[in-house]
């Protein structure tokens, strides 16, 4: 057994990776996993700490906020805010930017995209749920960072990641040089690394996606699902559908076994109800370095102009094939097109 290695470890290991790197990233990599012990300390007893069910608020989405929803929030922008190495925090738990305007922190040159708390109604059922991260470099240069910074194509992220907090609490990351899994060892309080250089399988045979909605699918999501469901030995099918309903918990699975996960537009979610910013723009940069493909249907979502903090998007996520096949379905009907704004 090789000698455990902490993610603090890999972290300054893998610094010299980036040759222009004075460690603020590193450090700020180091504030996210402290947060996410803090949090998930609070997960895993819910039940005996008076944190499940509704927090009695909503948020800008209209959602009602769970009371861990608002406990992660305040955990991550505390840490952040502490370390100093963040001048701005996006969350999906706040309707505006929240400026973190310590000394220190108006000179930081990192924005953090947050979402809190991943999968919020598996909350009170023991059910995976996850926070995800995404980090940039602030592009203005004089006074304060503004929302233009926040507003940046998933391209320029500079890492992301996610935790899951599951049977076991997982942090996932990328820096733009790979994936890396880290497992909390609860005996020593340390995320260790357990799954390094993560590769999501070309393929597979599960897919993801909440059909209680087949109704409402554009035409060519229920092609596809049609296509998963018919019976052909030499593929594999029909594929097995799984659904969590935390995008992390879906995800994790199909990095790890392959699979495709669709959250497409609906009558209820004409522009899809995944979020751009803290959802889709970090989880499609970590899929895409473990070797995957992101897309909202046809372009890939790294490439998406973001003109709103809580833009929403369809997206198409996972195992390459299976997302490039999935395309072919939407391609074929100028309906589809027409849902995820490319004709017309
Ligand atoms: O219940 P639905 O409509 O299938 O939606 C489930 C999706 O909504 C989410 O819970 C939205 O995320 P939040 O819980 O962070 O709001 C995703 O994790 C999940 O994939
Ligand atoms: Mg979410
Ligand atoms: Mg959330």
């Amino acid at each position: 057994m090789p000698p455990l290695k902490t993610l603090g470890q890999f972290i300054i290991e893998k610094q010299s990776d980036h040759p222009y790197a004075k460690g603020e990233l590193s450090r700020l990599l180091r504030d996210i996993g402290i947060a996410a012990k803090i949090v998930n300390r609070e997960v895993n007893k819910a039940g005996l700490v008076d944190m499940l069910g509704q927090a009695g608020s909503t948020n800008i989405q209209g959602e009602s906020q769970q009371k861990l929803d608002i406990y992660a929030n305040e955990q991550f922008i505390a840490a952040l805010k502490s370390g100093g190495e963040c001048c701005i925090v996006a969350s999906e738990e706040n309707e505006e930017i929240v400026m973190l305007d310590t000394d220190v922190s108006l000179d930081a040159k990192y924005i953090v995209a947050i979402d809190p708390l991943d999968g919020s109604s598996n909350i009170d059922v023991n059910v995976s749920v996850g926070t995800i991260f995404s980090i940039y470099r602030r592009q203005s240069t004089v006074g304060r960072a503004t929302l233009d910074d926040v507003l940046q194509k998933g391209l320029n992220q500079v890492a992301a990641g996610y935790i899951i907090y599951g049977t076991s609490t997982m942090l996932v990351y990328t820096t733009g040089r790979g994936v890396n899994g880290f497992t909390l060892d609860p005996s020593i309080g340390e995320f260790c690394l357990s799954h390094p250089n993560m590769q999501i399988p070309k393929t597979g045979f599960v897919y993801s996606i909440n059909e209680g909605y087949y109704v409402h699918f554009p035409q060519g999501v229920k092609s596809y699902i049609k296509y998963c469901q018919v019976e052909d030995d030499a593929t594999h099918r029909p594929y097995s559908s799984r659904y969590v309903g935390s995008m992390i918990a879906d995800l994790h699975r199909s990095m790890i076994k392959g699979g495709i996960f669709i959250y497409p537009v609906t009558a209820a979610t004409p522009g899809g109800k995944l979020r751009l910013v803290y959802e889709c723009n970090p989880m499609s940069f970590i899929i895409e370095q473990a070797g995957g493909r992101a897309t909202n249907g046809k372009t890939r979502i790294l490439e998406l102009e973001v003109n709103s903090l809580h833009q929403r998007t369809p997206i198409f996520i996972g195992s390459e094939q299976m997302v490039l096949k999935a395309e072919e379905f939407m391609a074929e009907s100028d309906e589809d097109q027409l849902s995820i704004g490319l004709v017309g």
